[in-house]
């Protein structure tokens, strides 16, 4: 359909429009018109990318700027969707338009899934394919080839450079299954393909950390320009995908490794001292210049870059101490020693960069500045010996990647050494911990550097944490309703079994047998009623593993065999997918099951549950992260002092939107529906932390029912839902055509212009849904800070 959104044309793929895609879309165009960033949450299911898509691709090809729109989605398989849904919206604009717009769109993920060398392909890990790629295409590997030596190049790679550089590829939408199949024909790369090729995209579709890891985003994003359009889709988790970015762990057999690197480097040295001392006379020399000269032809060889944030970079001269290679290995097996030193320690230390940094001076005279400068001079050295085995110097990366975090950042990072795995573990094995505890630093360039970041999902309740934690300014704070014909989900919360007694994963009760036989009847029950899929989430492994065994002894799990077949999700991947594929096999075929799984995990993040293969979601618990965690202490005590972010109203916070997270895997669109049922007592206090599409719906009568009351409302609820709803009824209620849309926004002009005439300033509210709220009592933050779920 066609509509207008002011003097904007917009053209979206389908004949009708749900109302909340039409708001989403004004709040977006907004955001654009005002040049700014936007925190937006639009129920899950609802079409946000398609909306997301249509809006920005109108705005790119009406406004004679053209800005670019870098979406970045979370994983290969949202990605291949989005590109998917491009393709589809873009065909549309042809039909439509008549022509086909000059417009490119691609899709970039690591070479690991877009490598087509026979042998590299074959690599089951990504730094191996990463680096087996680099031996194949670098450019001192070329030039041997071209000296006559006999080395191999990928001749994937080669192809590339006879084509026109502005055109690897032909305009269009290409999926990732398009652009391998495209290069397969072509015997050309399409990972090089995409990354030549991003400067000449309308819309780039890609993984977070192409943005937000800055060991990666300089090598791959450094070239996208100001005004660039970006989205963070599925984003309720991005302040741990930032702090991850610029964290590092280093245990004892990194050490040895990284021990053993700089002894082999020491040996290239001398190897190449012998054969061509020139190059390292030649390096030394543009040392004396900077770094960033010295390293000016590295575009396409993303190994060991720079862990320090742009601005962060170094511009001057690298200190003479480390210009020398043989001086800088002799620096780096210093170091090395100097930690291996520290991990000897056997009781937990915490403590900020400058201290340790201080300590290291003390002992070993090695200072601030060379540290900073690590991680490049360490990627210089590396180009510089020609070496193509690049994974055997991985954990010496790490160090010098570790080193040069420290002396770069003094706030916002914590150094906390752990000597054992656990409390009750005798024999240690230490790790030292670099955590960056400020999710802001990781992304503020972003923010500095283009004008509008759009930040959405599904599930980003309250809104308002975001800009806190993230520390940024919204132009448009949003949280839409979920309109439906009829009410197609049924939220509610259960806090007590049937004999009256409370449930509740908190510390003090979890492991009680009635609370467990509680839990146990409430699936029995739940397995008995529901037809098709049961998905169950647990707070932790631990915990889903005791009750299990529990429910073992008491006989629930073979009550639930009688109607499910009962599979769980594992911290192995492999399994996960395997008891997945059975789960949706037994869903289909009409036997029914159940998946018990974790809040956290993979099946709660990234796997959808749609109409059969979800009718039920139980959250077993509220998901609270292991507060006994040293990294999670520092963190809120970090967001407390800097942030005035309380500890409960943050770790409230965090376990509703995984909650949310688990309840939003069942409802996959507007034809879909399922039972959200809530098992503890305190989502009571939680409640007004839900997305607002969720509380919206949760009726106070279904917000304190026991197992028996659940069991009938669920009854009587999808008896209603199994009565044919024709589409037809669905019209001008949850979905619209072009008159029907017309009408609405005839309605509101009308309501603006009477606004105005009564002298009433009309405005935007902002989001009210889920505000933040202090919602703990003291008992439950006792038990939050006791460590609930180990
Ligand atoms: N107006 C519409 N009419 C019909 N189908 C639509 C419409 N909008 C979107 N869809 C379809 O609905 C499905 C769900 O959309 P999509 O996956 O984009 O939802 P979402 O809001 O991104 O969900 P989530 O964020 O939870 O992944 C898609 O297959 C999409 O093509
Ligand atoms: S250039 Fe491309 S095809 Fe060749 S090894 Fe690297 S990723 Fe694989």
């Amino acid at each position: 359909m066609k509509f207008n959104i002011d003097d904007l044309p917009v053209l979206f793929p389908y004949p009708r429009i749900y109302p909340e895609q039409y708001a989403y879309m004004c709040d977006l165009k907004r955001t654009l018109d005002n040049g700014g960033h936007c925190v937006l949450e639009m129920p899950s299911g609802t079409g946000k990318t398609v909306s997301l898509l249509s809006l920005i691709v109108a705005f790119q090809q009406y406004y004679p700027e053209h800005r670019k729109l870098i979406y970045c989605s979370r994983t290969m398989s949202e990605i291949e969707k989005a590109l998917a849904e491009l393709k589809n919206l873009m065909k549309f604009r042809t039909e439509q338009l008549g022509y086909e717009e000059d417009f490119r769109g691609l899709g970039l993920t690591s070479r690991k899934n877009l490598c087509l060398h026979p042998s590299v392909k074959r690599e089951k890990s990504g730094a191996v394919v990463d680096a087996r790629c680099r031996s194949l295409t670098a450019g001192f590997v070329k030039e041997k080839k071209e000296r006559g030596e006999d080395v191999d190049l990928c001749i994937y790679h080669e192809n590339l450079d006879l084509l026109e550089p502005h055109n690897l590829i032909p305009p269009g939408v290409w999926t990732l299954d398009d652009t391998l199949q495209y290069g397969e024909s072509q015997k050309q790369c399409p990972y090089f393909t995409v990354r030549r090729m991003m400067s000449f995209c309308n819309v780039i579709i890609y993984s977070y950390h192409y943005l937000l890891d800055p060991k990666i985003a300089e090598r791959v994003s450094r070239e996208l320009s100001k005004d660039c359009i970006v989205v963070f889709d599925e984003a309720h988790n991005i302040d741990n995908v930032c702090i991850e970015s610029l964290s590092i762990d280093i245990t004892e057999d990194s050490l040895r490794k990284a021990g053993r690197g700089a002894v082999n480097l020491e040996r290239k040295i001398e190897e190449m001292k012998a054969t061509d001392a020139s190059k390292l006379q030649n390096e030394y020399a543009k040392l004396v210049e900077g770094l960033r000269e010295a390293d000016e032809a590295r575009n396409e060889d993303a190994f060991m870059s720079n862990p320090a944030l742009p601005d962060d970079l170094l511009k001057e001269a690298v200190p003479g101490n480390i210009r020398r290679a043989e001086h800088f290995v002799a620096f780096l097996k210093r170091f090395v020693e100097y930690l291996k030193t520290r991990m000897k320690v056997l009781h937990v230390i915490s403590e900020t960069p400058p201290s340790f940094l201080q300590h290291l001076k003390e002992l070993t005279f090695i200072e601030k500045k060379p540290l900073r400068f690590c991680a490049e001079r360490l990627t210089s050295l590396v180009r510089t010996l020609e070496l193509t085995s690049i994974e055997d110097y991985q954990p010496l990366q790490e160090v010098a990647t570790f080193a040069t975090l420290c002396a770069t950042y003094d706030k916002g990072f914590l150094l906390i050494l752990e000597p054992f795995e656990s409390e009750s573990a005798t024999v240690p094995n230490p790790i030292l911990h670099l955590t960056c505890l400020d999710a802001a630093i990781a992304i503020k360039p972003v923010f500095e550097r283009f004008s509008s970041v759009i930040i959405t999902s599904g599930t980003i309740s309250p809104l308002e944490m975001y800009p806190k934690m993230l520390d940024f300014t919204t132009v448009v704070q949003e949280s839409y309703n979920m309109t439906l014909a009829r009410r197609s989900f049924l939220p509610m919360i259960v806090t007590r079994g049937s004999d009256q007694g409370a449930i509740s994963s908190g510390f003090q009760i979890r492991n009680d047998p009635s609370v467990v036989r509680n839990y146990g009847n409430l699936l029995v029950e739940f397995a008995k009623l529901t037809p098709d899929g049961i998905v169950v989430f647990f707070p932790s492994y631990l915990y889903m593993e005791s009750i299990i065994s529990m429910w073992q002894g008491m006989g629930t799990l073979d009550a639930v065999w009688k109607y499910k077949l009962i599979l769980i999700e594992t911290p192995d991947s492999q399994e996960t997918s395997l008891a997945l594929e059975t789960y949706r096999h037994a869903c289909s075929n009409g036997r029914g099951a159940v998946l018990l799984c974790v809040a956290r995990g993979k099946v709660s993040e990234g796997i959808d549950f749609d109409h059969h293969y979800g009718r039920t979601v139980i959250c077993i618990g509220v998901p609270f992260q292991y507060t006994e965690s040293r990294i999670l202490k520092a963190r809120l005590e970090f967001l407390r002092e800097q942030y005035r972010i309380r500890e409960n109203d943050f770790l409230s916070f965090d376990a509703m939107r995984h909650a949310a997270q688990c309840l939003g895997r069942v409802l996959r669109g507007k034809d879909d529906y399922g039972v959200m049922v809530l098992a503890d007592r305190r989502f009571q206090k939680k409640r007004s932390q839900l997305p607002k599409w969720i509380n919206q719906a949760l009726l106070d009568a279904d917000t304190n029912l026991s197992v028996d009351q659940a069991t009938s409302t669920a009854k009587k609820f999808l008896k209603t839902m199994s009565t044919p709803f024709p589409a037809r009824l669905q019209d001008g209620i949850s979905t619209w055509n072009e008159q029907q849309l017309a009408a609405h926004k005839e309605k509101v002009e009308d309501e603006n212009i009477a606004m105005l005439q009564d002298g009433i300033q009309n405005g935007h509210t902002g989001s009210k849904g889920g505000a933040a709220g202090n919602e703990f009592d003291d008992e439950e933050l006792d038990e939050a800070m006791m460590g609930i779920d180990a």
